[in-house]
């Protein structure tokens, strides 16, 4: 298999590598399927035990070099901030799903997702703080777009029917108004029918030290 790789120096630039995946962005990907397959792994023992020491000695060649710089924040063409250390939608970060967000024409964040066995909460469904922190990014993004990006203040969620996990889904998250350094969005994880199964409202505040003219740290 043939992969065309971006340069590495576009490692650390999302935008500068354009569509083309960075090594990190595979090894990130990688190790996703990694914690997917130790989730659902039923190997013997003896095998674990294998497979664990080969992982220490894979962790150690990583840690051999430690990254000093934070990745750096980018704006994508629409307007949504991003960067690829992010939790949610990081494409260096193993733990992020990762959640892909557009903006539609009429501002609304739109993301398809399908969530998976690691986010088990109750058997059978999704954890209901990973669905918060679906709609904690969604709802940040809507108002990031409309222009008053900060912190989230409160998030206020309604568990409407459970989620499921290996199903298509999709969140989605529309700015309301801004008031002051305050701003509100209101979204929801729901089937793709539309069926809501989470709904969210937040407010996001941007704090008094970005107004300041201290960089912002999301
Ligand atoms: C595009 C990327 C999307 C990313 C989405 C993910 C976003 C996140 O997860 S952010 C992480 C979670 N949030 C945090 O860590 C925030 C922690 N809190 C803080 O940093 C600060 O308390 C912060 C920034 C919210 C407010 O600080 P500051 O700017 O000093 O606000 P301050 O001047 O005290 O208050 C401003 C107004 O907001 C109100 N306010 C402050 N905090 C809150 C709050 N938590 N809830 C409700 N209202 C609040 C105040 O009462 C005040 O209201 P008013 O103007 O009517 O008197």
């Amino acid at each position: 298999m043939t992969i065309e790789l971006a340069s590495a120096g576009d490692t650390e630039d999302p935008a500068a590598a354009g569509d083309r995946p960075s090594a990190l962005d595979l090894l990130t990907q990688q190790v996703r399927d990694l914690v997917d397959a130790v989730v659902l792994t039923g190997v013997p023992q003896d095998e674990l035990v294998e497979i664990t020491a080969e992982l220490a000695a894979l962790t150690d060649r990583l840690r051999a070099l430690r990254r000093t710089s934070r990745h750096p924040l980018a704006f994508d063409p629409e307007g949504v901030p991003r960067h690829a250390g992010n939790a949610v939608t990081g494409s260096a970060n193993p733990y992020a799903l990762p959640l892909v967000s557009r903006v539609t024409s009429d501002g609304t964040i739109r993301a398809e997702l399908s969530f998976r066995q690691i986010h088990e909460g109750p058997p059978t469904s999704v954890h209901g703080g990973v669905s918060a922190m679906v709609l904690d990014q969604v709802l940040g993004q809507a108002v990031a777009v409309a222009g008053g990006a900060g912190m989230t203040g409160t998030l206020t969620l309604r568990y409407v029917r459970r989620v499921p996990y290996g199903e298509p889904l999709v969140a989605t998250a529309e700015y309301l108004r801004t008031e002051g350094r305050k701003s509100w969005a209101e979204g929801r994880i729901a089937l793709p029918d539309g069926t809501p199964l989470v709904e969210a409202t937040g407010l996001f505040i941007t704090p008094r030290l970005w107004t300041e003219g201290t960089a912002g740290s999301q």
